[in-house]
């Protein structure tokens, strides 16, 4: 089924001609990272799957809804189905691991237990800890399982990794992909790290003068002679 469906996707911030013809599809259960060099549109394409940017022109189905003539109702239901992980604010400082947990399964209306999700996270050493306190990794772990709690069908994430050590990318992926084996979720990413997108994405986007490719395995992409997908990057996007 798929889960998103954009045609012909145009977006401009005043003469800033950012997204000029898109068109993807994501099925359920894809790992999709959204790749291109800084500027490209990755932020303003996956704001526009999250709901909160208008986009110009084109189609963008979210769960088989258009989003631009959509009712408040519809609006709704598609919204409570995506969980977003933006890069981590300060905006909880003043609430610790475990009340945050308990304040967004509240808000979620989740049947999942904060117990496990400390326990599953390994978030419990950190549990009495303000969030202000956290290092950016485990604020960055901390906010995909407040993610997960409302067990969304889509995940968005926006460079997710950034900043983070090998070991806590490592386990924020591996959350990542078993939330996408167990749940069947599909999940899309920014990423400007292509060993990541070699390792665990199924799907790439690039976007690139506005215009994107889709390649739908990353083997696809490997088979045409290139060693690794960073060399296709460097190769395929210019300066
Ligand atoms: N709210 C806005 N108003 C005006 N211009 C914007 C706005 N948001 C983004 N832009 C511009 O649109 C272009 C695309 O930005 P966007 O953040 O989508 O790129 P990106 O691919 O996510 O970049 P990065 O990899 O650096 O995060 C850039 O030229 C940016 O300056």
């Amino acid at each position: 089924m798929n889960i998103i469906e954009v045609t012909d996707l145009t977006k401009s911030y005043g003469e800033n001609e950012v997204l000029k013809s898109m068109d993807f599809q994501a099925q359920e259960g894809e790992v999709i990272g959204v790749i291109g060099k800084n500027g490209a549109g990755k932020s303003t394409f996956l704001e526009t799957l999250m709901t909160i940017k208008q986009y110009d022109g084109g189609t963008v189905r979210v769960f088989g809804k258009e989003l631009s003539s959509i009712s408040s109702g519809d609006l709704e239901q598609v919204r409570r189905q995506i969980s977003v992980v933006l890069q981590p604010t300060q905006f909880y400082k003043t609430l610790k691991v475990e009340e945050l947990l308990q304040l967004f399964k509240k808000y979620y209306g989740s049947q999942v237990e904060v117990e496990s999700v400390l326990a599953d996270f390994k978030l419990e050493p950190h549990r009495k800890k303000y969030f202000d306190k956290l290092s950016g990794g485990w604020k960055q772990i901390l906010s995909l399982a407040i993610a997960f709690l409302s067990q969304p069908k889509l995940l968005i994430l926006d460079e997710p990794t950034t900043g983070l050590d090998p070991h806590m990318r490592n386990l924020l992926w591996q959350y990542i992909k078993e939330y996408n084996t167990r749940t069947g979720g599909t999940v899309i990413l920014t990423t400007h790290n292509m060993d990541e997108v070699e390792l665990y994405c199924d799907k790439v986007l690039l976007i690139d003068g506005g215009i994107d490719e889709i390649f739908v395995t990353t083997e696809q992409i490997l088979k045409t002679g290139y060693r690794s997908i960073n060399e296709f990057y460097l190769a395929k996007v210019s300066a």
